[in-house]
């Protein structure tokens, strides 16, 4: 199993690129299923998620070319309409094709995600939506077999906000008959870059962006092509990394205007942000400041950078308390931040960090995407070396990660 090796205790430095978004590149990914036409896509980033998901599609039949970031996708011949355990277990995104395949070809078999170190993360929205719209579900041997003639529009009102829910309510919804409104949707950027590029294809969709989301189904969708937006939460994690190391790095392909709050806590930990369209700027002249965070739907802290500001406040001035409200067991980076000699208190959703001058480098173990990122920050802040094991849970997400941080001046390398 492959490990980073880190020798901590180096600045950040210099400029890095933002690849495109891991989680608006699976949905979209994903709705290449909607037409018999090509859909084109750029800036598609090269992680073990996307290679997954593309093997997924063209398990089912999607004919795929990849030329570096450029990913055609035609669902020109469809022979097999499902997801199978192995390919949902690995990646949950996979229950994104489950809307795509009821609204256009009336049926799909989708094995149901199982729970993953994070949180028991049941899909019961996504099923209550398709219901509403009219599909027949049965759950039979782990599996979600959904079969409808034609979905019907429907107004649908989620209970609690989710992404991949939203999203996969929004794609069936773009073939189905009459008009759907989701209320109480997700407003998170990768849902809006999703209703971009399904209406590149002829989607009829308003409202993204905001809690209430109204698509007019049609017929048919065609071909269409679309960029993938720049990857916030990867941009974060750098950031922070720079912050947590007293660094000064430029962020390019990036975008300021989703990261507010995310960049409102950096200044507040001391660090100076400077933006522009496309670039992000942190230079750090200090030991950064503890701060808060609570994690909530967009456009609140997302709890996909939950893990790395914890990591920043372990060497951090003062004490800060972060409460996790989205998972109900997101804080599994704790105990291996406390092994490099980080105090933390955890009581249910909420961390008491008690920020100290030095951790000390160890061997730690990932266990989720985040956490990964999260252990990867210490252990570049860390006194002497640092070993993460079971990274394979950051090639998930993080493309190229100890490359870019090499360049930026980490002391970090891929060992076996
Ligand atoms: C591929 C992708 O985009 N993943 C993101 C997406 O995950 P994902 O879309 O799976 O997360 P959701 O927004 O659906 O989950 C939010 C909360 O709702 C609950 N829930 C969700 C669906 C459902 O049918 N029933 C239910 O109870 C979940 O358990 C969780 O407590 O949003 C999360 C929250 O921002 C991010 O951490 C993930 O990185
Ligand atoms: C939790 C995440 O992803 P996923 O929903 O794909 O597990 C994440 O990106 O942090």
């Amino acid at each position: 199993m492959q490990k980073l090796a880190i020798q901590g205790g180096n600045r950040l430095n210099g400029e890095v690129r933002i690849s495109g978004a891991k989680n608006a590149a699976l949905p979209i990914l994903c709705a290449s299923l909607l037409t018999g036409d090509t859909l084109q896509l750029g800036n598609v980033p090269d992680l073990n998620d996307v290679a997954t998901m593309r093997k997924l599609l063209q398990q089912m039949g999607v004919a795929i070319t990849v030329n570096g970031g450029e990913v055609s996708l035609s669902a020109a011949n469809i022979d097999k309409l499902e997801a199978p355990y192995d390919m949902v277990k690995t990646m949950r995104a996979a229950i994104l094709v489950l809307g795509p395949l009821v609204a256009r070809f009336g049926e799909a078999r989708v094995s149901l995600p199982g729970g993953c170190a994070i949180g028991s993360r049941p899909v019961d929205l996504h099923i209550k939506g398709l219901q509403a719209m009219g599909a027949e579900i049965h759950i039979e041997h782990g599996y979600i077999h959904a079969q409808a003639k034609r979905l019907k529009g429907a107004r649908i009102c989620f209970d609690l906000v989710s992404v991949t829910g939203t999203e996969n309510l929004m794609m069936a919804a773009a073939l189905a008959d009459g008009v759907t409104v989701l209320e109480n949707a997700a407003r998170e950027p990768e849902v809006v870059d999703l209703a971009n590029c399904l209406r590149s294809m002829g989607a009829q969709i308003a409202g993204d962006g905001s809690d209430t989301i109204t698509i007019t189904g049609v017929d048919k969708l065609h071909g269409g092509s679309h960029r993938i937006m720049p990857d916030r939460i990867e941009s974060g994690t750098f950031l922070v990394a720079a912050a947590a190391t007293g660094g000064d790095i430029i962020l390019r392909d990036a975008r300021a205007d989703i990261l507010d709050n995310v960049l409102e806590k950096l200044q507040e930990t001391g660090a100076v942000i400077k933006t522009t369209t496309d670039t992000i700027r942190l230079q750090m002249n200090q030991r950064p400041k503890a701060v808060n965070v609570r994690t909530a739907p967009y456009p609140a802290f997302p709890t996909d950078m939950q893990a790395q500001f914890m990591a920043m406040n372990c060497i951090a001035e003062g004490s800060a308390m972060v409460v996790e409200t989205i998972f109900e067991n997101r804080f599994m980076h704790v105990q291996e931040l406390r092994r490099l000699g980080a105090q933390i208190d955890v009581e249910g959703n909420t961390a008491v960090i008690k920020g100290c001058a030095q951790l000390e480098g160890a061997t730690i173990m990932a266990t989720d995407l985040r956490a990964s990122a999260c252990l990867v920050i210490a252990g570049l802040v860390a006194q002497g070396e640092t070993v993460v094991d079971r990274i394979y849970h950051l090639d998930r997400g993080y493309e190229h990660i100890e490359a870019k941080l090499s360049a930026l001046g980490a002391q970090i390398r891929r060992v076996k």
